[in-house]
C-alpha cells in the first residue's frame, strides 16, 4: 500500500488518478498473419490473432504540487516512460485519469528536432513551438547556443542535427527547452547523455526551472542527479507505485532493493 504523499496549502499541478495504460501491439506473434491461419481464425470464429497487450501502467494515483522537482526512478521496463508520456498527454488512459495544470512540455531524449536542418535552425523552431515569440528566440538564441556547449569545439551551431554526437544532440533538446519557463516540465533521462559537466550545469538549470516556474518531473537511473535535483522520487515497478515521499527515504529502500 502507498502512503500519499501530500504538501498541504501548495497548488497542485498533476493529478493522476488511478491510471492504467495498455499499449496494444499489432502483428506481434510471428507465422500468424498467413491466409492459412486467418482462414483458421474464420472458420473457427476466434479473434484476430497477433494482438498483444501491454499493460504498462498499472493504477498510479498522486498528486504533484507546484515547486516540486520529482523523481521517477524504477528498473528498465516499470513504465516510467510511459507514465510521463500519459501526463504529456501522448499516450490515452485506458483506465483513470491525469489532471495537469498548463501545458506539460516532455523533454525527453528522443524530443522531436529536425535532424536534417542545422542546429541554428533547430533553435529557433524550437522556441517557436515552445510558444517564444521572435524577438524572445533572438534574445536568447546566444544563451542557448551557449549553454549547450555545442560550439565549445568549433562551429557545430550551423552544422545539420545530424552530425552531431547522441550526446550533443540532448545537450542542444535540453538547452531549447530549458530556455523557457515551463508549468510542467518533464525531463526523461536527458542527462544521461552530457558529460559531467554538462549534467551539473543542467541539474543547476532545473533546480531554477523549478523555482520559477510549476513542476519539475525527471525520469532517471541516475540516483545522485536525482538526489541532486528531486525534493520527492516516485518509484515504479511492472507498472505499479511502489513508493512515494521524500528524496532520500524512497532512494535508500531502492538502493536496498536493487542492491545499487
Ligand atoms: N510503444 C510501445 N509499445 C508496446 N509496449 C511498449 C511500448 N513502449 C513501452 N512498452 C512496454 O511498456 C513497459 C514500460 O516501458 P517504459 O518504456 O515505460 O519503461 P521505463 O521504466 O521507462 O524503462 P527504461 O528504464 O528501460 O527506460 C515495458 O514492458 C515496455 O516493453
Amino acid at each position: 500500500m502507498v502512503r500519499p504523499y501530500r504538501k498541504v496549502g501548495t497548488e497542485p499541478t498533476v493529478v493522476c488518478d488511478e491510471l492504467h495504460i495498455v499499449y496494444k501491439v499489432y502483428g506481434a506473434s510471428a507465422g500468424k498473419g498467413s491466409a492459412t491461419s486467418a482462414l483458421g481464425r474464420l472458420m473457427l470464429r476466434r479473434r484476430a490473432a497477433g494482438v498483444r497487450e501491454v499493460h504498462a501502467v498499472r493504477g498510479v494515483s498522486f498528486t504533484a504540487y507546484k515547486g516540486e522537482s520529482i523523481g521517477i526512478i524504477g528498473s528498465n521496463g516499470s513504465g516510467k516512460s510511459t507514465l510521463l508520456k500519459a501526463i504529456a498527454g501522448l499516450l490515452p488512459a485506458e483506465r483513470g485519469a491525469v489532471f495537469t495544470h498548463g501545458q506539460p512540455s516532455l523533454l525527453g531524449v528522443n524530443a522531436a528536432l529536425m535532424n536534417d536542418l542545422t542546429g541554428e535552425r533547430n533553435v529557433v523552431l524550437g522556441g517557436l513551438a515552445m510558444g517564444m515569440t521572435p524577438k524572445e528566440v533572438a534574445d536568447r538564441y546566444e544563451n542557448i547556443v551557449d549553454f549547450s556547449g555545442i560550439n565549445e569545439k568549433g562551429d557545430f551551431i550551423s552544422l545539420p542535427m545530424r552530425t552531431y554526437s547522441s550526446g550533443m544532440a540532448a545537450r542542444l533538446r535540453f538547452s531549447i527547452a530549458a530556455a523557457k519557463t515551463h508549468d510542467v516540465l518533464m525531463i526523461d533521462e536527458a542527462l544521461a547523455t552530457g558529460d559531467a559537466k554538462f549534467q551539473k550545469r543542467s541539474e543547476q538549470r532545473i533546480r531554477e526551472l523549478r523555482e520559477e516556474a510549476g513542476t519539475v518531473f525527471l525520469v532517471s537511473h541516475n540516483n545522485r542527479s536525482v538526489r541532486e535535483v528531486c525534493d520527492r522520487v516516485l518509484w515504479l515497478e511492472k507498472g505499479k507505485l511502489i513508493m512515494d515521499g521524500p528524496t532520500e527515504e524512497v532512494l535508500q529502500a531502492y538502493e536496498k532493493e536493487s542492491g545499487k
